[in-house]
């Protein structure tokens, strides 16, 4: 009789270790073992197996529970098999008969006994739950194409997210865009990188990914590329030496559009790993010189690593430090923060629902009363605190910059909105973004990328899209002279 396959038996290894680790799934997939002794097409499995049934975890559990009689029975590694195969029989475009047989091995492998149950779980995912899923999607690819309602179970169903966290989707994106992203929450996502114009040129860095196998393309932006082989990108070292950055093309269109000019003063807040900070450097560059740049963040760790990856070409133009960026509007400042600023540029902590196809832990871990308005611990308020304070940084005539990685309203323009109407925000007007400088002098082709994504108010806000760039927000505003 066949065997479980080994891109089946890897996806199972790698989801059972991230429970009992409680660690992140993507993580443990890029560390594993296991991976690198899979085939380029086993492992492409594995990794969609790990991923999908990460994003769809609560969706899945309520099916398998739905088709158990006693669901607190089920033991947590049998549990882990039946999510995998689960996952495979729902999503994947594998026969039914080969999905069910290969799940019934797979919870084989961890517990011989429990296999008829399996058998029996898995039938009725066939008939009931694989049809649902496929009727769903049917219906959202009518909705993508514009004069056709999206329903709000059928976005659930097809991304495997929460109801609740659909409704708030729904209720923030026209619906060709609710479908686009359902659509796309479970496709692999696009890996973009750009070269570290601060160690080596656009020329240097298509070089060194093309000879170590990452198959890159050139995109509208000089210096950033779409990776074909992306898996070959972890063993080439040009992400250890800051040769190049990982980094989603909408977050390199929100770098663009917060470019500081040459020369000039920003401060960063929420610097996190430097990813933007390298970003905006290369964006300053290219319009003629890097700018000088005082970077922070809440977390010590961070600030650490922020260095660390600084120090490869921008140690000259950047300073990192930890600080609480609620606090940059009270006294006691260091006399780092205590100056205004050029730009200053918050790229605030969110519940990352624009990047949900690379962290597939988010849809299920998330709170919905992190999301509400009203809640002082809640998102939003830390977030219309942070644009708050940091604006009292911004120069005459300088420029605030908020940025998220989500595509809730309740994240994005609601803060704006806010911030606008409190006395600390009637000082500034909105711009638009697809007009800021940085954006401007890219090239033709790149703006009109950038463009597309730009609403009538001026705010930037990509939605994810089978091939396209993660959800990012950004809004520009300019402090009145
Ligand atoms: C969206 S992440 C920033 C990502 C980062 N800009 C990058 O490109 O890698 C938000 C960051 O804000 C930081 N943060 C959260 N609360 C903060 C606070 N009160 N003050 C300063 N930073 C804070 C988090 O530690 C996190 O690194």
């Amino acid at each position: 009789m066949a065997e479980v396959s080994p891109s089946r038996a890897v996806a199972l290894a790698v989801v059972s270790r991230a429970r009992r680790r409680d660690a992140y799934a993507r993580e443990l997939l890029r560390a594993a073992p296991e991976m690198a002794r899979l085939s380029l097409k086993a492992r492409g499995l594995a990794s969609r197996l790990v991923l999908g049934s990460t994003a769809c975890r609560g969706l899945l559990d309520a099916v398998l529970d739905s088709h158990l009689r006693r669901p607190r029975d089920l033991e947590p590694r049998v549990r882990d098999a039946l999510r995998v195969a689960c996952f495979e029989v729902m999503y994947l475009e594998t026969s039914p008969e080969v999905s069910v047989f290969q799940g019934v091995e797979l919870v084989r492998t961890v517990a011989r006994r429990a296999s008829g149950l399996a058998n029996a779980v898995l039938r009725k995912v066939v008939s009931c739950d694989r049809p649902r899923v496929r009727s769903a999607r049917e219906r959202v690819t009518a909705a993508l194409a514009g004069g056709v309602p999206v329903s709000v179970a059928d976005v659930s169903l097809v991304a495997g997210m929460p109801s609740w966290l659909a409704v708030r989707l729904c209720a923030s994106l026209p619906a060709p865009q609710a479908a686009a992203m359902a659509l796309a929450q479970l496709e692999p996502a696009p890996a973009w990188v750009a070269a570290n114009t601060g160690v080596c040129d656009a020329a240097q860095a298509y070089t060194r990914l093309r000879e170590s196998g990452t198959a890159p393309v050139p995109v509208a932006l000089p210096g950033s590329f779409l990776l074909e082989k992306p898996a070959a990108l972890a063993r080439s070292g040009l992400v250890g030496s800051v040769d190049v950055v990982v980094s989603d093309l909408g977050s390199q269109m929100v770098s663009r559009i917060g470019a500081p000019a040459p020369g000039t003063a920003l401060l960063e807040v929420g610097q996190g790993r430097a990813t933007k900070t390298i970003l905006l450097e290369n964006a300053a560059a290219a319009l003629g010189g890097p700018a000088k740049v005082v970077a922070v963040d809440l977390s010590e760790s961070k600030v650490e690593l922020a260095r660390e990856r600084v120090s490869h070409g921008w140690e000259a133009s950047v300073t990192s430090m930890a600080w609480d960026a609620r606090l940059l509007d009270g006294p006691g400042l260091p006399r780092e923060l205590d100056r205004s600023f050029d730009t200053v540029f918050c790229d605030v902590p969110c519940s990352g629902t624009g990047t949900m196809r690379r962290h597939p832990e988010i849809s299920w871990a998330l709170d919905p009363s992190a999301l509400d308005a009203d809640n002082p611990d809640g998102l939003p308020a830390l977030q219309g605190r942070i644009l708050e304070a940091a604006s009292r940084r911004v120069a005459p005539g300088g420029t605030l910059v908020y940025a998220t990685c989500s595509v809730l309203d309740e994240e994005g323009p609601a803060v704006v909105d806010r911030f606008l109407d409190s006395p600390a925000g009637r000082g500034f007007r909105r711009e638009d973004c697809g007009r800021a400088p940085g954006v401007a002098a890219a090239p033709v082709p790149f703006q009109g990328m950038v463009r597309r994504w730009v609403l009538p108010s001026g705010d930037f806000a990509s939605v994810p899209a089978t091939d396209g760039p993660d959800g990012h927000f950004a809004a520009r505003l300019v402090r009145r002279g």
